[in-house]
């Protein structure tokens, strides 16, 4: 059995739709290579009927040379078929609402007439040379026989691949599991999901299509995406990789640089406490786990940080313990007496809660010069 999963990464796509977020040509370049050189199958690059200028970049991106693929994204209408024809050689990704709301609300069409569409367009593609995957916009609040019948047709007009959006991120995983398993055992073409985290489960609807039978899946670095955002590329690729031991193809190591090169060119760093790039996610105060962590690490650690190119930090503050202390000064080179170390956590506890802040090295030594005065004396510095 085949454990790979495909990751189709929608960053300069879906992230790129964010609100108040562009990217430069150069930026998109530069983050198209990380990805790749990071080992991703295939990403979004943009979309083609939003002009000449998208599409030179889209071009600049196809002429890398790289291994992942690029893929475009549009509509089901002239316009943008043609407008995807000027991009080169990229996957084409064709889109139609499948919910009714979408469908009688916002293209006053009907269930016929989306089926129709779908067996033109990718028809139409099709015989144009192009590999077409179909896009089924707010899948989740689509009636699911409906959806059966759109997969029925792109498949017979020759599309490779069905994308289920969870356009607003409606879903939980218990339904995306039913959903997606219900559709699959419908059709023989490959389902990707792509969730989006209005209720912060899109990572978790994402394992869970993956569960039921899912072979691609969209992610944007740090979860950037129109709204809340997207299924984030290093939460899905980790959570896959840790939790059920499924393969990806990334190297997880370059998850944290990408992060920071994303981050910078969006203006929307991840944040500290983000999983697996956050800043914070591998540092440790409280006294219990860092005690725990030094006597064995596997105590406190769901994966090991280096998977990801990244290393437990132990950090003072209000939280911490005497071993700790112990443990920080034992890394200035400074071996406290046990009594020393109970009356350092002391000053360490009282100068977390004055300043809000761990205590520099210097801090340390004035703390251990304060005990000597108290007369504890018995360091080695
Ligand atoms: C859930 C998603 O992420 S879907 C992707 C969203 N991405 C974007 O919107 C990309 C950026 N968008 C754009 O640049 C512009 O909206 C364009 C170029 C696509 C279209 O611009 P305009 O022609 O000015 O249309 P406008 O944005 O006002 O309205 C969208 C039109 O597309 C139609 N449309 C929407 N989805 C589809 C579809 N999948 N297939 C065909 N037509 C569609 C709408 O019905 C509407 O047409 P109407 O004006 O005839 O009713
Ligand atoms: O490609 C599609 O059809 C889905 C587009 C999308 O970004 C969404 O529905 O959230």
């Amino acid at each position: 059995m085949d454990l790979t999963v495909g990751i189709n990464d929608t960053t300069l796509r879906d992230g790129e739709q964010t609100a108040g977020v562009v990217f430069s040509a150069e930026e998109k370049i530069a983050i198209a290579c990380a990805l790749d050189q990071a080992g991703i199958a295939e990403m979004e690059v943009g979309i083609p009927i939003l002009g000449p200028e998208e599409r030179e970049t889209i071009r600049a991106i196809g002429a890398l040379g790289l291994r992942a693929r690029p893929m475009v994204w549009a509509r089901m209408c002239p316009a943008d078929l043609d407008a995807a024809s000027l991009c080169g050689n990229v996957l084409v990704h064709l889109s139609i609402p499948v919910s009714d709301i979408h469908i009688q609300r916002k293209l006053k069409r009907s269930h016929a007439w989306v089926l129709k569409t779908v067996t033109r367009f990718v028809g139409m593609a099709v015989d144009r040379g192009m590999r077409v995957s179909v896009g089924a916009e707010d899948a989740s609040r689509a009636d699911p026989d409906f959806l059966c019948r759109v997969a029925e047709v792109a498949q017979k007009a020759g599309a490779w691949r069905l994308r289920f959006a969870d356009t607003l991120g409606v879903l939980d995983p218990f339904t995306t599991r039913e959903r997606i398993g219900a559709l699959v055992r419908h059709t023989d073409l490959p389902i990707e999901m792509h969730a989006h985290d209005d209720l912060g489960l899109a990572t978790a609807n994402t394992l869970a299509a993956v569960l039921a039978g899912a072979r691609y899946v969209n992610t944007t670095v740090n979860g950037l995406g129109e709204r809340a955002g997207n299924a984030s590329l290093e939460e899905v690729v980790l959570a896959l990789h840790v939790i059920y031991r499924r393969t990806t193809g990334i190297d997880m190591t370059q998850l944290p640089a990408i992060s920071g090169l994303v981050g910078q060119a969006s203006g929307r760093p991840a944040p500290p406490q983000k999983s697996v790039v956050g800043d914070a996610v591998f540092t440790h105060e409280a006294g219990i786990h860092v005690d725990g962590l030094l006597k064995d690490v596997r105590t406190y650690q769901g994966f090991d940080p280096a998977e990801v190119g990244r290393a437990h930090r132990i950090v003072l503050g209000k939280y911490s313990g005497s071993q700790a202390v112990t443990y920080v000064y034992d890394k200035l080179g400074i071996a406290l007496s046990r009594e020393q170390a109970r009356r350092i956590v002391t000053l360490v506890r009282a100068h977390a809660m004055r300043t809000k802040t761990s205590p520099s090295d210097q801090d340390l030594r004035d703390f251990l010069g304060q005990t000597r005065t108290l007369g504890l004396a018995g360091a080695t510095l």
